[in-house]
């Protein structure tokens, strides 16, 4: 008998579409399956006021497919120079879902980010007031602290200090990859959510080094040792409301991932929902999957839930390109290292 699996339509709670030949390329991967996303301003140069917003949002849905429907949630990039006003107003416009910390130099484009977080304590309490939530790349940059061990210090030295400083602000942990952030999210009471990304519960850190190194498998914050899968895996598949799929699919073209100096980023737009399922099945919760992907996320950011369906259907190996083309050259597909068995019917 057949298997098929109907899920409400899926969101991305944390996604880059870039800008130009790439969004061109990239968008209809996402908008395919998932019918908003959280929009990362990591563009250069950065989505910093509302009117920055504003224009992006229009590029995006000028790259939309005329037969796609799809919903950008846009987000405006803290800098230390961020008026909490303009935010404010982009907030009440229902322009902006969100604001992203990026600490200085963290991860790719965040030369902007944040170096002194008692500068934008102002935008953070007017946050705070009007319930817009604060999404987070949680990692500290100071050379001294090995890559791996980055997260969990910004919860202790950043992060907690945050949120104990403004009270009620809310706060998502982006794409989290440790047990610590996933304790540390699941402790904190309803301000608190955390998007997981769907290669961190497939890869660990041998994915990306034993045999040879593996550039497509490296992105920010780095895969971490197994104990850290695992506990993301328990997490995502528990169906506590906590947690909410952010895919941080982050297209980089194939030279600047294959390079001696190569891009942070995976690129999984379009086989998350089948890799998901997948790893939902092989862990006894496809029962959770719904909630991690449709309904989790719009709980935390206080939006409605999609009404439309969509539904996988289980079967031989799915088909999926290894590569797409885009206007500016190809970007290699997540390979999750299994075949994947679940089609999402469109
Ligand atoms: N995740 C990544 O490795 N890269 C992201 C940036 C980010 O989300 O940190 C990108 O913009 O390429
Ligand atoms: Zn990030
Ligand atoms: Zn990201």
């Amino acid at each position: 008998m057949t298997q098929t699996l109907t899920l409400r339509r899926p969101d991305d709670w944390h996604l880059h579409l870039r800008d130009g030949e790439m969004l061109k390329a990239v968008l209809p991967e996402t908008a395919r399956h998932f019918a908003r996303a959280i929009i990362m301003p990591n563009l250069v140069p950065p989505v910093v006021t509302s009117s920055d917003a504003n224009a992006y949002c229009d590029r995006i849905m000028a790259a939309l497919p005329a037969d796609m429907r799809f919903e950008p949630l846009m987000t405006l990039y803290l800098t230390e120079d961020t008026d909490p006003a303009d935010v404010a107003a982009a907030a009440t416009r229902g322009l902006v879902k969100a604001v992203k910390l990026y600490p200085a130099g963290a991860t790719t484009n965040s030369a902007s980010g944040v170096q002194d977080f008692d500068k934008v304590r102002p935008v953070f309490e007017k946050m705070a007031e009007i319930g817009l939530p604060l999404c987070v790349h949680g990692e500290v940059t100071d050379g001294d602290i090995d890559i791996f061990d980055r997260e969990a210090v910004f919860i202790d030295r950043v992060l907690d200090p945050i949120r104990r400083a403004t009270p009620g602000l809310k706060v998502v942990m982006e794409h989290i990859t440790t047990k610590d952030g996933v304790d540390y999210a699941r402790a904190e009471g309803d301000t608190l959510g955390a998007t997981i990304t769907t290669h961190h519960l497939i890869i660990n850190r041998n994915h990306i080094l034993v045999g040879g190194i593996k550039p497509h498998y490296y992105c920010l914050p780095v895969a971490k040792r197994e104990t850290h899968r695992l506990a993301l895996r328990e997490a995502a598949t528990s169906g506590d409301a906590t947690f909410f799929l952010g895919t941080d699919s982050a297209p980089h073209i194939d030279p600047l991932k294959e390079n001696s100096c190569g891009c942070a980023g995976c690129f999984t737009a379009t086989n998350t929902l089948s890799c998901l399922a997948e790893v939902f099945e092989a862990d006894g919760a496809l029962d959770k999957l719904e909630a991690f992907t449709s309904l989790n996320g719009p709980a935390f950011y206080g939006l409605p839930v999609n009404e439309d369906t969509i539904t996988l259907t289980k079967g031989d190996p799915v088909n999926y390109p290894a590569k797409i083309a885009t206007g500016d050259g190809p970007v290699t597909v997540f390979d999750p290292g299994f075949p994947l068995h679940w089609r999402v019917d469109t």
